[in-house]
């Protein structure tokens, strides 16, 4: 950990492979055949490991020391935060998954601005540097890259890259949201320190604070697989059907920090509800800024009064916020060729949006 502290916000990348024979038919187990040697050496290299493990018909899902891993047959999901070097698993991963007869269609890679930027190791602490990693780190097959910092009118910023064997067109891809909140209500954030010398295993308290601060509530339907770090900490991921849901929390006082991220299925109901679903989380926290970004390709939903997919999301995701006491300070959109489109937006508690956003 930092010397300054736990840093929360998380670095995500996603990968999308592919059959490397052309006609080779459905991924029936893909990725989920990976040996696990292969993922300890992926982890090993990020400097993560395993803490708990839980899978369904569709996908398997591990809760790490910092934060968690998805993996479906053709998509990883590899999400880390403190001062883990996420980007060193791509080529791992990428030579793993080309032993099982899979290559590269898409690379993404997303992350906010840390609290603690000084602590990143090499590519982390600077944006230009990740980007360069990544180009090289990815098959030339994928031409079509771009990357941005999406800004906010504060000192928020969303650093977003994709790489892709095609520009677009291909099947609608799941819509996925990413919430970073911060500033957490202290009264809440608390339920995510244990109580000295509770003997339970990690797994019954972390399920205790997944009833107790309402985070089971945010979808009922989901098989939830809760983990409670000592003395503070809590991580979780839901599994419902193809969807997941995942919520990460560092409490301590001074930097406290909860994500929540989802994506369901590539279709707009689906969205609707991922979308209302974001409500729930953020109630569990309170905090005083927050940040949501929606990457999605195809027919997202489309609310009247709008007049295009971006103005519809910022709108779904101001619905959803603003009954909390939550002003939106900044919308952004850009397209990503092959990824669709992320959109960005920052929110603060209308008591400190001045406090927050114009320093
Ligand atoms: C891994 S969890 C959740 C991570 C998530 N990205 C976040 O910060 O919200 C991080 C919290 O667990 C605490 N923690 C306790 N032991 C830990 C460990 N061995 N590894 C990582 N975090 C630990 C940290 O101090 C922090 O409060």
């Amino acid at each position: 950990m930092a010397s300054s502290g736990f840093e929360g916000f998380e670095k995500r990348l996603e990968l999308v492979f592919t059959h490397a024979v052309v006609g080779g038919g459905g991924l029936q187990h893909g990725l989920r055949l990976l040996p696990v040697e292969a993922l300890r050496e992926a982890l090993d290299a990020v400097q993560c490991a395993v803490v708990s493990a839980a899978g369904n018909a569709v996908f398997d899902a591990y809760v790490l020391s910092e934060s968690s891993l998805f993996l479906y047959p053709s998509r990883v999901i590899l999400k880390t935060c403190g001062t883990t070097r996420l980007l060193r698993a791509v080529p791992v991963l990428l030579r793993a998954a080309g032993e099982l007869g899979l290559c590269l269609r898409s690379c993404r890679y997303s992350r906010g601005s840390y609290l603690f930027p000084e602590a990143q190791p090499f590519p982390h602490a600077d944006f230009a540097d990740e980007v360069r990693y990544l180009d090289g780190a990815v098959p030339g097959e994928l031409r079509f890259r771009r990357s941005a910092v999406m800004p906010s009118r504060g000192s928020h910023r969303w650093h977003v890259y994709s790489a892709s064997t095609s520009d677009g067109g291909d099947a609608p891809q799941p819509t996925v949201i990413e919430v970073c909140m911060t500033e957490l209500d202290r009264t809440l954030a608390a339920q995510f320190y244990q109580r000295p010398g509770d003997a339970r295993t990690s797994h019954a308290i972390g399920d205790e604070m997944t009833a107790a601060s309402g985070i089971g509530g945010v979808n009922p339907r989901s098989l939830v697989c809760a983990y409670a770090f000592a003395p503070c900490g809590y991580s979780m991921n839901g599994l419902d059907g193809a969807r997941y849901a995942t919520v990460h929390v560092t409490p301590e006082d001074g930097h406290s920090y909860a994500s929540y991220e989802c994506a369901g299925d590539a279709d707009s109901d689906s969205d609707a509800g991922a979308l209302a679903s974001i409500r729930r989380a953020v109630a569990a926290f309170r905090p005083a800024v927050v940040s949501v970004s929606v990457c999605y390709t195809g027919a997202v939903l489309l609310l009247p009064n709008t007049t295009d997919a971006a103005s519809s999301v910022w709108a779904a995701v101001a619905r959803a916020l603003e009954p909390l006491g939550l002003a939106c300070q900044s919308e952004a959109a850009d397209d990503l060729p092959g990824a669709g489109t992320v959109t960005y937006q920052t929110f603060t508690a209308a008591a400190c949006s001045d406090r927050h956003e114009n320093p």
